[in-house]
């Protein structure tokens, strides 16, 4: 007999799904005892790209979750109602879970997993970051005997997609946003996607699994890609930077203190184009994680669409059919409570400490479009000065709409000066406007 598999949702996930269930030939043998039982949709008359038994369709998921055929419940809905319930209510009743949906586990995930342990069950969320890129797995089994120092990475297909399409054909935000749409990256509502919100989903989920700690989801400093211009992309390509949206995370050196501090954050970041994430165009995200003793690992791939992030959830599916079929689910501990694989399961105790945005050092890029007065750089560079922010490199960049286009690369200051240094060049007569502010790594 096969394991039965109840999916909640057949949008761009749910019907790559599909599609790998239906054909397992040339792929892992576990594979043809996996059975689509029962498929949870908003609507029945909605044309599919999969064919599925009209039986197998419902609008009903709460019955689903609560089939005691089903072994393994697949929610791939997205968003965080009615997900986050029907995630609870399949543990209640005794199914193993996998998750794409990044949101819920960044925002509800310790309860679900808190859940999970009590009622013995796994919940796997590979798809949930870099889409079919193995990380989540590799971070908590292959790589559980370093101490994780960094985690950075390119983790949203769509902002990536729509960068490197501005970069290479100067294209506009909004034809090349429908098309990421179009092919399936995007979600449901792209702000999460273009104001870093995804993004930051994932970051936090990767922390929390690098730095075994909960992460309030709210610490976490975000911003998005919406103030990224054609001007911007070319000044940086000038200077000898792509720009990236980027998640952070990384341990701060804190010798006084017992307890770790971190940083965590999502921005778009002048990245120098010798950095190994400075290539990675496209769909594609790429995540570097830097431990001790592995040093620095890379992992590389399709960061979203349905073949790539489906390959990731029947990855989830096959594991935990695996653990079914030799028996190692539903083991108890010698007290009578669920005993789980600690490696596959995550449930943590304490939050991590994040550091504040303004407590933190870093490179800024700032554009200034000034009047064309002579000593207007200098009366910058002293502004800069009283807050000591070195500077890199000032140059007058050209005209642009009857001002003096001046750009300016700091060197590493704690980001409380910078801003402090900014609100005093503003009130500079003759500065027309900060055009733009970027962090660069
Ligand atoms: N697309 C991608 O590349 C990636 C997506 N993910 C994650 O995977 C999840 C799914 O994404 P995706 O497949 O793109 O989303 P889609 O919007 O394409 O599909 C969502 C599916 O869920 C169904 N659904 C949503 N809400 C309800 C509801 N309240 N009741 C019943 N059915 C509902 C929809 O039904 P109907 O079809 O009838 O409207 C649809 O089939 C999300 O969490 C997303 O973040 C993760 C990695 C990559
Ligand atoms: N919208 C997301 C989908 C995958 O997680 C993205 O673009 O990366
Ligand atoms: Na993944």
């Amino acid at each position: 007999m096969g394991f039965k598999v109840g999916l909640l949702g057949l949008g761009t996930v749910g019907a790559g799904t599909v599609q790998i269930l239906q054909n397992p030939a040339q792929r892992h043998p576990l594979l043809k005892e996996l059975e689509i039982h029962r498929v949870g949709v908003r609507s029945l008359d909605k044309p599919r790209p999969v064919e599925l038994p009209a039986s197998c369709l419902t609008t009903d998921l709460e019955s689903i979750v609560t089939d005691p055929e089903i072994a393994i419940v697949v929610e791939v809905l997205g968003g965080l109602e009615p997900a986050r319930t029907l995630i609870l209510s399949a543990i209640a009743h005794g199914k193993h879970i996998v998750t794409a949906n990044k949101a819920v586990i960044s925002r509800f995930g310790e309860e679900i997993f808190q859940a999970a342990a009590a009622a013995g069950v796994y919940v796997l969320l590979e798809a949930a970051v870099g889409g079919g890129i193995p990380v989540i797995e590799p971070l908590k089994q292959s790589l559980c005997s370093n101490r994780i120092q960094s985690v950075m990475g390119i983790i949203n297909g769509t902002t990536n997609y729509i960068l490197t399409r501005m970069q290479q054909e100067g294209a506009e935000f909004d034809a090349v946003l429908d098309d990421a749409q179009q092919l399936g990256y995007a979600e449901a509502d792209p702000t999460a996607d273009v104001d870093g919100l995804d993004a930051a989903d994932k970051i936090a989920i990767l922390a929390s699994l690098a730095y075994g700690g909960k992460i309030d989801r709210d610490a976490i400093h975000c911003e998005g890609i919406r103030q990224i211009t054609a001007t911007e992309i070319s000044y940086a390509d000038k200077l000898g930077y792509s720009i990236k949206l980027l998640g952070i995370a990384d341990r701060l050196e804190t010798p006084d203190s017992a307890e770790d501090t971190l940083q965590i954050r999502v921005h778009p970041t002048l990245l120098p184009k010798a950095h190994p994430l400075a290539s990675v165009n496209d769909v594609f995200n790429a995540i570097l994680i830097e431990g001790d003793p592995v040093g620095q690992v890379m992992f590389f791939g399709r960061g979203a669409g349905a073949g790539p992030t489906a390959s990731a959830v029947v990855s989830d599916i096959l594991n935990i059919a695996a653990l079914l079929k030799v028996g190692r689910d539903g083991m108890k501990q010698s007290d009578g409570k669920p005993l789980l694989d600690p490696l596959l399961a995550c449930e943590h105790q304490d939050y991590c400490a994040i550091a504040p945005i303004e407590t933190l050092n870093m490179r800024f890029y700032v554009r200034f479009l000034t009047q064309d007065n002579p000593g207007i750089i200098g009366r910058i560079g002293t502004s800069f000065g009283d807050q000591n922010v070195s500077l890199e490199s000032v140059v007058q960049a050209g005209m642009r709409d009857g001002h003096a286009e001046i750009v300016v690369v700091t060197h590493e200051v704690p980001e409380g000066s910078f801003r402090q240094a900014l609100a005093q060049i503003e009130a500079i007569p003759g500065i027309a406007q900060v055009a733009s502010v970027l962090r660069v790594l």
